[in-house]
């Protein structure tokens, strides 16, 4: 790093004033014209990050579910997973800093502390469909040149893509987006070989966002084999406007262009970035759907390997583990049918999924699933190593390795995960209405609350009780109380600035009322903001 050369390239990235933008759930994220600096350090923080491993990053451009005239940055660590957590102090540090003193003081103390050696690493950007994407991938990418490092511009990805493009990379594996797609269909096509496909194809909402682009090809690569009609694909207008994976989840309506959508057909709905994935169904005769959400399709993706690995020769040794994790937002009938009737183990860690991932790996196979569609399948080193030795004489054994080469084993993908669910149903000969008969839903709500400054707000017991402000983990207590079957939390949002409420209850005119109840609560313990709800 020559810092000459570090101060000129940072003077022409001045961070707004009066932001402060911090890391959050899942990286940066802000109205797109308060981005460039922070992009820009980010790029400054994967370039050293890749001289600290020895081995190639990444950072996405994406405000995934987000508005259009947002943006923000994820950051892939060298697994393909998301940034190590410990270093997301210093990303917070970087961009907090004051301009060009300020950077490259931060800089120099991230060197001497993590002790990084001098050299040149390497950063692969990609980016989605916003319109602010091309001038923050130049931001990211004057970051990593500035530490004479070298920025490779992969383009327009979905963020799982470059998550598992990285991964691959640093395995010494195949990499390109060839065989990204070449992976997840040849791998679907080997686990449902023999098995019917269904009559009905899938109908899937794109959000208007980049999986819309890259799905196709997928379905194209499998066609006939797979039939899927996708709708909300433009890349130029209506990115996760009434539309999309968060829609879906939030509202529990139809997205836009599916209201003549045959009751009962099987629909699915991506996210912006294309990381999360939920499936639904129309619902009676208005705009109501029944929502497939991510605790169902990790119930789906457990039976499914349970189904298999149940079919293998005896192991030698311990059989394998298989764990469900989640959040604190599962639907309550979700995590009962996994103790009851799965009678495998549930972890449940705060929100965001570098928790779940972390949670997950403690399995052999290890299923994670925020309720909201993001998440996936890890599979052990020692389970992989020994279906290798059993492939060849074993159905079920060839059938998992199928699905090990078919999941994004590095974060969350909604392409994967539709495979994965499509798989899932045919190989059981399932439609919609076996997959919903395994339980019923409790009733739920989730409303936001704004407030002045959400860090007020502090939780404990994987952000199930509330610590500050002192008051309030008692008025949510009265309220759950008072409520049949009642459940609730509050939690601040790390990618919004609002506070998060969830009630889940018997009825659903009683889950709304709790959740209301809980969320005035949180409008007067912590300086709401407007109104109260
Ligand atoms: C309730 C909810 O859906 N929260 C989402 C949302 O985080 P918040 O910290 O709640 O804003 O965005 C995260 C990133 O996509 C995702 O991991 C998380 O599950
Ligand atoms: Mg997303």
């Amino acid at each position: 790093m020559d810092l000459g050369t570090l101060k000129e390239s940072c003077s022409q990235y001045s961070n707004p004033g009066n932001v402060k933008l911090t890391y959050g759930t899942a990286g940066f994220r802000a109205e797109a014209s308060l981005l460039p600096s922070t992009v820009y350090r980010c790029g400054l923080l994967m370039a050293m990050r890749a001289l600290k491993t020895g081995a190639v990053t990444g950072l996405v451009v994406t405000a995934s579910h987000n508005p259009v005239e947002d943006n923000g940055v994820k950051l892939v660590d060298p697994t393909g997973y998301m940034l190590e957590q410990t270093w997301e102090a210093w990303a917070n540090k970087l961009a907090a800093a004051d301009d060009v003193d300020g950077t490259c003081t931060v800089v120099q103390e991230l060197f001497q502390v993590e002790d990084i050696p001098y050299g040149s690493g390497t950063v692969m950007l990609a980016h989605d469909t916003r319109p602010s994407a091309d001038g923050l991938v130049k931001a990211a990418a004057a970051g990593v040149a500035a530490m004479g490092s070298l920025p490779i511009a992969c383009g327009l990805l979905t963020t799982p893509q470059l998550h598992w493009m990285v991964r691959q990379c640093n395995a010494g594996l195949k990499h390109k987006e060839k065989a990204y797609f070449e992976a997840l269909a040849t791998g679907f096509a080997r686990l449902v070989s023999g098995h019917t496909a269904p009559s009905e194809g899938l109908i899937v909402d794109c959000a208007n966002g980049v999986g819309a682009g890259k799905l196709q090809v997928l379905a194209d690569r499998l066609a006939p084999g797979m039939a899927a009609e996708l709708r909300n694909t433009s890349t130029e207008a209506g990115l996760n406007d009434a539309c999309g994976a968060d829609f879906l989840q939030k509202e529990r309506r139809l997205p836009a262009g599916f209201q003549h959508v045959p009751a009962g057909a099987r629909c699915a709905s991506l996210d912006g970035d294309a990381d999360r994935l939920v499936y639904f169904r129309r619902q009676g005769s208005g705009d109501e759907v029944h929502l497939f959400d991510g605790d169902r399709i990790a119930v789906l993706a457990a039976l499914l390997v349970m189904d298999l690995l149940k079919s293998l020769p005896p192991a030698e040794q311990r059989p394998p583990t298989v764990g469900i994790v989640q959040t604190a937002y599962a639907n309550g009938a979700s995590t009962e049918y996994i103790h009851e009737n799965l009678k495998c183990e549930v972890r449940v860690t705060p929100t965001g999924v570098k928790h779940l991932h972390t949670a997950a790996e403690e399995f052999d196979v290890g299923v994670y699933f925020e309720a909201n569609g993001h998440g996936t399948v890890l599979f052990s080193a020692a389970l992989v190593q020994r279906l290798h030795e059993l492939g060849a004489d074993s159905g079920p054994a060839k059938a998992l390795l199928a699905l090990v080469d078919m999941v994004n084993q590095a974060v969350g993908d909604a392409l994967s995960g539709v495979l994965l669910v499509e798989a899932a149903l045919r190989r059981k000969n399932w439609g919609l209405p076996e997959w919903a008969a395994l339980y019923t839903d409790l009733p739920s709500r989730q409303l936001k609350v704004k407030v002045a400054d959400r860090s007020v707000v502090t939780t404990s017991d994987a952000e199930t009780r509330v610590v500050t402000p002192s008051c309030l983990q008692h008025l949510i207590d009265s309220a759950v109380n008072a409520a049949p079957s009642g459940r609730a939390f509050v939690r601040p949002s790390g990618t919004e600035d609002v506070v998060r409420v969830y009630a889940e209850a018997a009825t659903q005119a009683a889950a709304d009322d709790l959740a209301r109840l809980v969320a005035r609560h949180v409008h007067s313990a912590a300086a709401g903001v407007g109104p109260p709800p």
